[in-house]
């Protein structure tokens, strides 16, 4: 494989605009990027995923939105990392190939979550199956328990991992577990892993650990913050940072009571940047007015350090 550039910093999980009437909203892309790139200082981004509604999709359209992000992106954004996952081999397989021929910076999968890989060797036979489609892209395993309930400890999965998936290049790290987060760290000693964490409230701690950058739904529209907080970090102004991840825990920690996830997501993103992101594809529904109204008053009365 030929040598590629890391990724670092901020990578933006990617919602996925719907029209009213629930069709993928291509057109609205070319002015997401540039709102990404102009306005959050966000140059990556993760697609298809848990914030993009990626399972709720079919593959005709996951496929037009890679396609789209590809095009669109080209010469804006440093890496699209396309998400190949699926409840099955064929269709994972498919996207893996799709993605490799539109010339994608990198693939993710997530496990299987109906019929479950219950331990670390299934769960790296279903991932080896999917990598080898695309044998010259770097691959992501995209670890979140929570939605998948697989919880093979990603510490355990590494041992070996090179061998079986010679493109294994990192994890997207979407748990709470900083016991296996900072054991895959420590193991990873002549960092030829990535590590991007996936809880954006606790982003810090994990910078504290050592992972490489961060892939979350809040990067779309607290990215500059965020990127922020990555500038006191690296500076070692500890005190500076700890009040950037204080604040967006305040609005996160406020939304979440209210009832947070990707629909208001979605909604959060419409209203902060004007982009029309539309509704979220049934099983989820639409956000409320009334929580609309309190997020963005909520996001409206935070006070950011030095006037940011
Ligand atoms: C479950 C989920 O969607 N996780 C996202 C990425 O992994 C995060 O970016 C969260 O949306 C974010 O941390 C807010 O809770
Ligand atoms: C948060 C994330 O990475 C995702 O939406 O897939």
């Amino acid at each position: 494989m030929a040598p590629r550039k890391k990724l670092k910093g901020l990578v933006a999980a990617t919602i996925t605009p719907m029209t009213p009437d629930g069709k993928i909203n291509l057109p609205v892309i070319h002015q997401y990027v540039d709102y990404l790139v102009n306005e959050q200082n966000v140059k990556n981004v993760f697609v298809n995923g848990t914030t993009g509604e990626g399972l709720s999709l079919s593959i005709q359209e996951r496929k037009q939105l890679a396609e789209e992000w590809m095009c669109q992106g080209k010469d804006k954004l440093d890496h699209v990392i396309i998400h190949v996952g699926a409840l099955n081999l064929p269709e994972c397989q498919e996207l893996a190939r799709h993605a490799a021929a539109i010339g994608a910076d990198g693939i993710a999968v997530i496990a299987p979550f109906f019929f479950k890989p219950t331990n670390k060797d299934e769960l790296v036979a279903f991932l080896q199956k999917v990598a080898s489609e695309a044998p010259e892209v770097p691959f992501y395993y995209y670890h979140i328990p929570p939605l998948t309930g697989v919880k093979v400890r990603v510490e355990e999965l590494l041992d070996g991992i090179k061998a079986q998936i010679p493109t294994f290049q990192g994890v997207k790290f979407s748990d709470t577990d900083l016991l296996d987060l900072a054991q895959c760290i420590h193991k990873n000693e002549t960092g030829e892993f990535e590590f991007l964490y996936g809880v954006d409230e606790q982003l810090l701690s994990a910078l504290a650990l050592g992972v490489n950058g961060a892939v979350g739904s809040t990067y779309n529209y607290l990215g500059r913050q965020t990127n922020l907080m990555l500038q006191a970090f690296a500076k070692l102004d500890f005190a500076l940072a700890q009040q950037y991840q204080f604040l967006t825990g305040e609005f996160l920690n406020f939304v979440i009571k209210l009832g947070f996830g990707v629909a208001q997501t979605k909604a959060v993103m419409t209203s902060v940047s004007g982009i029309p992101m539309g509704p979220p594809r049934l099983p989820l529904v639409a956000a409320s007015s009334e929580f609309i109204i309190k997020a963005k008053a909520k996001l409206d009365s935070i006070v950011w350090p030095n006037g940011d």
